[in-house]
């Protein structure tokens, strides 16, 4: 078992979970996934026809990173929106150790990234009912929230200083 954790970078759609995850994934060395590339294709058309997920859309898209995670032990980056609290322990239910990158950050700032975005299927009404579904992470909870406001890379340092062996922040809860 390795000691790096499976990092699982989450937020709403626009938040920067795939530009962050794989410049991370890079750093710490670790394989990278998409949480994206695990829906089903009725998962996609259903949010590029501008209809909101729900919950038995999800468990079976959850349930299937979950198997990859488990897939991991010795560490991983993997982008997953991971909006509520139930579906975060789905994925720590995996038996590997899951450490959250939660980036956060004013909706208005998120929403003009997603609107300036070309070849997504995620249209931009759809962030309302995004941050309808999203339960910050708990004091209990394993990992750190980040503000996009900063660069990508500065999210990265924090994200691998908080991962760091001794920090106080990696893998146990805050
Ligand atoms: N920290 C950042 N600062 C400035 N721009 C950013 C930052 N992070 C991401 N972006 C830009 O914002 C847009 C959304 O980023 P990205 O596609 O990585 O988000 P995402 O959370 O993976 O989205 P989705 O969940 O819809 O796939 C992209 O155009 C990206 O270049
Ligand atoms: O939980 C959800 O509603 C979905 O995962 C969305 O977050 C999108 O898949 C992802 O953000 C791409 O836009």
């Amino acid at each position: 078992m390795g000691t790096t954790p499976v990092v699982v970078v989450m937020g709403v759609s626009g938040s920067g979970k795939s530009t962050v995850g794989t410049l991370l994934a890079d750093r710490l060395g670790v394989p990278y996934a998409e949480g994206d590339d695990f829906h089903p294709p009725a998962n996609v058309a259903k949010m590029a026809a501008g209809h909101a997920l729900d919950d038995e859309d999800r468990w079976p898209w959850l349930r299937s990173i979950a198997a990859w995670i488990h897939d991991h032990p010795s560490g991983a980056v993997v982008t997953c929106s991971a909006l509520k609290r139930g579906y975060r322990d789905l994925l720590r239910g995996a038996g590997v150790p899951v450490w959250f990158l939660h980036l956060s950050g004013d909706p208005e700032l998120i929403r003009a990234r997603v609107a300036a975005r070309t070849g997504h299927f995620m249209p931009p009404e759809l962030l309302g009912s995004q941050y309808a579904a999203l339960e910050p992470l708990g004091a209990d909870e394993p990992g750190l929230t980040v503000d996009v406001a900063h660069t990508p890379q500065d999210i990265v340092a924090a994200a691998t200083a908080a991962l760091t062996p001794g920090s106080g922040q990696e893998g146990a809860p805050r």
